[in-house]
């Protein structure tokens, strides 16, 4: 399953997030390093359609679909040279399919810490780039020896010392302009800031209402490297704890309609390339993740690998196209289900019944 790593500064909210998504279970506190061990944790992924389908098909079973998330604690300037906890911390965050900064924006004077978002933003970055910095630096001089007797490395060296450079500046790896290619090519040493960002900044309760002018400035400084969602993490986590009918009067009690958090993990599924498609029937209604750009059979696969290795064909309908003719039946009787076979490639949002032999 794929997964994120929270990053951010003590206090920033990091917990209070892992709460809100998990609905409790790790302790938020208003001091330094609350945190110390990893907390790993499941969250779902809001969406409406599922529930459509999963309502037109009277399904006994509805199965969202859901990414893994791991709240580390918190970096301090010096973290990549082992300040506070860092080291142990990175670690945590090292194979992590896609970082979120969590960056506190709030104001609470039992809350030690800055709250400038941008502040969050410089020195959270400069550990994570320094972090890497060291990585490459450790890595650079092997693989050039070994290049020397293995050709095929060449470009791989060529990546390090591209990256050596633009760590050296301070730039991290998704915000230098290293091409896509060269950024395969570090997969290997499972840098930090080779990985997909997605910022979320942490508002008081009395900024809700002008959240956009709070984000906007670490959306400026990102540009397009990065999307940026601005919420109020304590809201969302107290939210969290209620039944859905009460945080629902809650959330539109504040205005904040279904709350930040569906978008925020929708938006953390986007960044990573994860699409979705469905199955639906009276047993299950169910979404699957599958990567943008996969074919009908790799997309079968992500249900059982018997549905890859001996795909025939799939039937399929766009969700609300299927919506509006009421049933899968129906679609089938007015000819709606297309056919497609191997080389489909799977759209999200697609419906489908797959057809295998094996
Ligand atoms: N939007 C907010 N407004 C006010 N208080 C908040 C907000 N978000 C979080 N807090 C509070 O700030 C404190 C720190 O939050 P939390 O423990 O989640 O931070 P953390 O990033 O996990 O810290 P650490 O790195 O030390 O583990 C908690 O007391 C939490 O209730
Ligand atoms: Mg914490």
């Amino acid at each position: 399953m794929e997964r994120f790593g929270f990053v951010g500064l003590p206090n920033a909210g990091k917990s209070s997030l892992y709460n809100a998504l998990a609905g409790g279970g790790a302790l938020a506190a208003p001091y330094a390093f609350a945190t110390t061990d990893p907390n790993v944790g499941v969250a779902k992924v809001f969406d409406g359609r599922l529930d459509a389908l999963a309502a037109m098909s009277a399904s006994k079973n509805v199965v969202p679909a859901s990414v893994q998330f791991t709240d580390i604690g918190g970096l301090v300037e010096g973290a990549s040279k082992g300040e506070g906890l860092g080291n142990r911390f990175l670690a945590g965050i090292r194979e992590v399919d896609a970082v979120v900064y969590v960056l506190r924006a709030f104001a609470d004077a039992d809350v030690p810490g800055p709250t400038d978002p941008l502040e969050h933003l410089r020195v959270l970055e400069i550990e994570l780039t320094l972090a890497d910095l060291e990585t490459v630096e450790n890595q650079v001089d092997k693989r050039r020896k070994a290049a020397k007797g293995d050709k095929s490395l060449l470009d791989e060296v060529a990546a390090l010392e591209a990256a050596q450079v633009a760590l050296a500046e301070g730039t991290p790896i998704y915000r230098s302009d290293l091409a896509p290619k060269v950024r395969e090519l570090l997969g290997p040493y499972f840098l930090l800031t080779n990985k997909p960002v997605l910022a979320i900044v942490n508002v008081d309760e009395d900024s809700i209402e002008r959240v956009d002018e709070v984000v906007a400035p670490v959306q400026a400084e990102l540009g397009d490297r990065a999307e940026v969602i601005g919420a109020c993490i304590q809201l969302e986590a107290e939210a969290a704890q209620l039944d859905p009918d009460e945080r629902r009067e809650m959330l539109d009690g504040l205005g904040l309609g279904e709350g930040a958090l569906p978008r925020f993990v929708r938006a953390a599924y986007h960044q990573l390339g994860l699409r979705t498609f469905f199955t639906t029937g009276e047993k299950e209604t169910r979404a699957w993740t599958f990567r943008a750009g996969s074919k009908a059979p790799q997309a079968a696969g992500r249900i059982h690998t018997d549905f890859e290795r001996g795909f025939i064909r799939a039937e399929v309908i766009h969700w609300d196209e299927l919506l509006e003719l009421g049933s899968w039946a129906k679609a089938r009787e007015v000819g709606k289900l297309r056919v497609e076979g191997k080389d489909y490639e799977v759209q999200d949002g697609d419906v489908l019944e797959i057809r295998f032999n094996v």
